[in-house]
């Protein structure tokens, strides 16, 4: 299970006047255990959403309070927190590293596949399930935004991880694309944790939590997390 026990993230940035270092709280008295299986976390751009998902796998450390996944911490234990966390970033070129779909695929699996060939056909199936194989050995930069969202997620669910966090899976996905996505993150057996402006997305959480300046202001489920989020942003 994911559990935040009062969580504070501070970080320096310049100070105003210039010359010195000053501090920036992105997030503050964060607390929740998060046993459902599809948790969403919305609000508006800046409020804190990626910062909150950065933590689950160490990406962004704590200034105070307490992270823990399925057991672990990712303070003191980052390397086994990544093996079990698989994330998607908003941006897939931050995380296609190869030149090709193909290979960033089979780059994933090498853990899990050791035989090269073997490694390249089970590539291509995944790719072929999410209707990529025609993109298989395309430029990652040839892609479409929406093709390169799925390429990076299906780098990600080759290996199989514990937990799937995914930050704004959507935003650059088409219509059919977006209501594949939707219903392939309900097929997961893993736990899956998104932030997103997708509300529809969101709706199809289990639980929904609001951030808003650095805190959670609600919690709940996806219509009451939505209704309220609306009612802030008129
Ligand atoms: N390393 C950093 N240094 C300084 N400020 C940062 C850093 N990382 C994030 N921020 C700031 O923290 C705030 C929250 O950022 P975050 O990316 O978590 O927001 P978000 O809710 O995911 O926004 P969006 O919906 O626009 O993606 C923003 O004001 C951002 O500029």
């Amino acid at each position: 299970m994911i559990r935040l026990v009062d969580v504070r993230v501070d970080v320096p940035v310049p100070a105003p006047t210039g010359g010195r270092w000053t501090s920036k709280t992105l997030l503050q008295d964060v607390t929740c255990e998060l046993p459902e299986r599809r948790i969403a976390f919305i609000g508006a751009n800046g409020s804190g959403k990626s910062t909150l998902l950065r933590l689950l796998n160490g990406l962004m450390p704590v200034t105070g309070g307490r992270v823990e996944v399925d057991g672990l911490d990712p303070a003191t234990n980052g390397k086994a927190v990544r093996a079990h966390v698989g994330f998607v970033f908003t941006d897939p070129l931050s995380q296609l590293l190869m030149p090709t779909p193909i290979e960033d695929v089979e780059l994933s699996l090498r853990r899990v596949v050791p035989q090269r060939e073997q490694r390249r056909a089970r590539a291509l199936e995944l790719l072929a399930e999410r209707g990529l194989d025609r993109v298989a050995e395309q430029s990652i930069y040839d892609l479409s935004g929406g093709e390169r969202q799925l390429v990076a997620l299906t780098a990600v669910l080759a290996v199989n991880p514990g937990i799937l966090v995914a930050d704004e899976p959507t935003t650059l996905l088409d219509l059919g694309n977006r209501l594949r996505l939707r219903a392939l993150l309900d097929a997961l057996p893993q736990q899956v944790v998104v932030s997103t402006h997708d509300l529809d997305l969101a709706a199809s959480a289990d639980r929904v939590l609001v951030v808003a300046g650095g805190r959670i202001v609600a919690d709940g489920s996806p219509q009451e997390s939505i209704v309220f989020y609306e009612a802030s942003q008129r």
